[in-house]
């Protein structure tokens, strides 16, 4: 489980696209640092660093824009949770207000998908700026990212003793989000968290950075520092894999505190589709797990709505009401074993 780590592993999965042995290896790699960490750096992934950097670019032009012209693509107008996040929009529990701005975007599918005709609250298209060239080179990030995703998703099948191609047909459209991320800086706030201690809410997430700030819980409830590595991804175990391992995986809980410099983060929460119902595989049932199945998608929109402000407001005016098998935030992750570290 868990344990009292001081450092992030770090694993060369190049290994993956070489021979059986080689495979092997990094799949070892992976479900040990799932199994005893929940978090690792990625290195080997064969991305292009002209991408990150381009993305990089681009999202600086977008944060850079008037707020008014930011607001124009507010996520609150959006039908399935897609645009400009301001700050204080997103308030954790305990009533943190993250010191952050946002743009989200997720798969990006037509407007006649039937999904997003029925009302399904997570999928359907972006929201774009007149940015010249930013939807298309958030877009080249956005398939590399998720094509690294892929990659790992089935190698983590392999580490839980599933076959390679396991969960392929859960990932006909899932809605695998990515964040564009602003912390400002600002030497006059006091002791504002950057963004309030949680768990990721899908399978895994692998996450770009500029400068440190993100901390991770370790089995004892202290708080390791995990600064970025050049060209490495940081990813970590979210509730869904914690949930289908039995808890053998682990959603490792983590925040990022008060920066000491501007900083750019880019997470990719990598989701199974919508409607994929999670639990257990059969002999690794737990029954100190917090719930012992859930719905991907119901998971993760019931988790946002506790924490995005327009939403909130839809919950406390009834326009939206949640599964009665939702669960409260920090349900997953030791945050919910160290609730005051
Ligand atoms: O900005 C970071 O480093 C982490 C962001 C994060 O944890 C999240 O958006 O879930
Ligand atoms: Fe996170």
């Amino acid at each position: 489980m868990n344990s009292h780590f001081t450092a992030i592993p770090v694993i060369d999965i190049s290994g993956l696209s070489g021979n059986a042995g080689q495979k092997q290896t990094v799949v070892e790699n992976l479900g040990h640092a799932a199994r005893t960490i929940g978090f690792m750096y990625i290195t080997g992934h064969g991305m292009e660093p002209s991408l990150f950097a381009n993305m990089l670019r681009e999202t600086k032009t977008f944060f850079d824009l008037p707020i008014e012209e930011k607001m124009s693509l507010y996520i609150g107008k959006s039908s399935n949770h897609r645009g400009y996040v301001p700050q204080g929009e997103e308030v954790f529990s305990g009533g943190s207000k993250d010191l952050k701005e946002a743009f989200d975007l997720s798969l990006d599918l037509p407007s006649d998908d039937p999904d997003y005709i029925a009302g399904n609250p997570l999928i359907g298209p972006n929201q774009w700026p007149a940015i010249p060239q930013f939807r298309e080179i958030i877009t080249d990030y956005y398939n590399a990212v998720f094509n690294v995703g892929r990659q790992l998703m089935s190698a983590f099948a392999v580490a839980l003793g599933l076959s390679a191609d396991a969960f392929e047909a859960s990932l006909t459209k899932p809605p695998s989000q990515l964040r564009l991320i602003h912390y400002p800086y600002d030497p006059t706030a006091h002791d504002v968290a950057g963004i309030g201690a949680h768990t990721d809410f899908e399978c895994f997430t692998l996450l770009r950075a500029t400068a440190p700030g993100l901390e991770v819980m370790n089995g004892q409830g202290e708080w390791i520092d995990a600064p970025p590595i050049e060209n490495a991804f940081i990813v970590n175990i979210g509730d869904m894999l914690e949930l289908l391992s039995g808890g053998e995986f682990i959603a490792t809980s983590h925040r990022v505190r008060k920066v000491k410099e501007e900083r750019y983060s880019f997470p990719l929460f990598f989701s199974l589709d919508y409607d994929v119902r999670v639990q257990p595989l059969p002999g690794r049932e737990n029954p100190a797990l917090p719930t012992q199945s859930l719905v991907a998608g119901e998971h993760l929109f019931a988790q946002t709505a506790q924490i995005f402000t327009y939403l909130k407001q839809r919950l406390a005016d009834g326009t939206l009401v949640l599964p009665e098998s939702s669960l409260a935030l920090s349900s997953f992750g030791q945050e919910s074993r160290h609730p005051n570290s």
